[in-house]
């Protein structure tokens, strides 16, 4: 079956990519995802400078593959970095590139868009405003006037059609209101939904410790346990968002949650906690598995089911 897509204008052989923060930090790490079976790949948030993170322990997969925790504290290489990467990149493969980024500041923001914009390159720009595991800072995506504030800054300069990453939200009004703030901008083409589910605590009970160093062992949930709240989050925008596109990120383990993020409403799929446990071999699975299943169901291309959960 066709798994190709369409985002942002660009066209993607297939819908599946990684989630900012893995296999993407260093060129190395890229280098896995262009050779990669996945249709595109994005860099890891970059901020201005360069970031060591969060002291270690800052990643753990949890007990029983339900998912992940994690505090990295957005380690990166700094966004000339990202900035040369995309400089260099083979536009002419049929893997297009996105970029993360997440400024410590709006100014910061606003100077590695401008950078971006003068390089007036191919990568599509994805600005997150959900990472949740800077000490001291709230993420902005739960304060929707901050965040509103800084589309209206970097919307005009990025002029062409750019994404965000978003947090989950877990209530109706908080869906209705979001959704009324970025139908204010034409060029945001995309949001991907969710980011990690901010803050949990994972303990082990044999040792009676927390399984993270960071924060007091607080840190973003991924993987097959946040599966529902991502369905919920694709939906919800993917019906408040006219003329937009959701991209599904969380608790896709295989084809059947990819394919259930697509009917949930997603353009495209990113792959986190289940890309960092398996490697990147997860897409040339993950891929044969949806089609294998739209195939059993009678589905020729995305569009014939995406969005099409029936309601009871
Ligand atoms: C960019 C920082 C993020 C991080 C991090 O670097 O700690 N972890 C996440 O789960 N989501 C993020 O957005």
């Amino acid at each position: 079956a066709d798994i190709s897509t369409t985002l942002a204008g660009v066209k993607l052989p297939n819908l599946l990519f990684n989630a900012s923060g893995v296999c993407c930090q260093t060129e190395a790490d890229l280098k896995l995802m262009v050779e990669s079976e996945s249709g595109s790949l994005i860099t890891k948030s970059a901020t201005f400078e360069q970031r060591d993170g969060n002291p270690s322990p800052r990643y753990t997969p949890l007990p029983g593959g339900i998912g992940s925790i994690n505090s990295m504290g957005l380690p990166n290489e700094g966004y000339e970095y990202y900035l040369n990467y995309a400089k260099n990149y083979d536009y002419s493969s049929k893997k297009p590139l996105f970029i993360s980024l997440s400024g410590l500041s709006l100014a910061d923001n606003v100077k590695m868009c401008e950078a971006f914009v003068a390089a007036d390159l191919p990568c599509v720009l994805e600005i997150n405003y959900s990472c949740p595991n800077v000490p001291g800072k709230p993420q902005m995506g739960y304060d929707l006037e901050a965040m509103e504030h800084s589309l209206s800054v970097l919307a005009p300069i990025i002029k062409k059609p750019f994404g965000i990453k978003l947090p989950p939200y877990f209530d109706i009004a908080h869906f209705d209101q979001a959704a009324a703030v970025f139908n204010k901008f034409d060029n945001l083409a995309f949001v991907t939904c969710i980011n990690s589910v901010g803050n949990g605590l994972a303990i082990d009970f044999e040792t009676e410790e927390a399984l993270i160093k960071p924060k007091d062992g607080f840190g973003g949930l991924g993987g097959l346990m946040v599966l529902n709240t991502a369905l919920a989050n694709v939906n919800a925008f993917h019906r408040r968002l006219p003329g937009k596109q959701v991209i599904g990120v969380g608790g896709v383990v295989s084809g059947k949650e990819a394919f259930l993020h697509v009917l949930a409403g997603a353009s495209a799929v990113q792959i986190g906690t289940q890309l960092k446990e398996e490697g990147p071999g997860a897409f040339a699975r993950i891929a044969k598995e949806l089609s294998d299943i739209m195939v059993a169901k009678g589905y020729k291309t995305l569009e014939d089911f995406r969005g099409k959960v029936k309601t009871l």
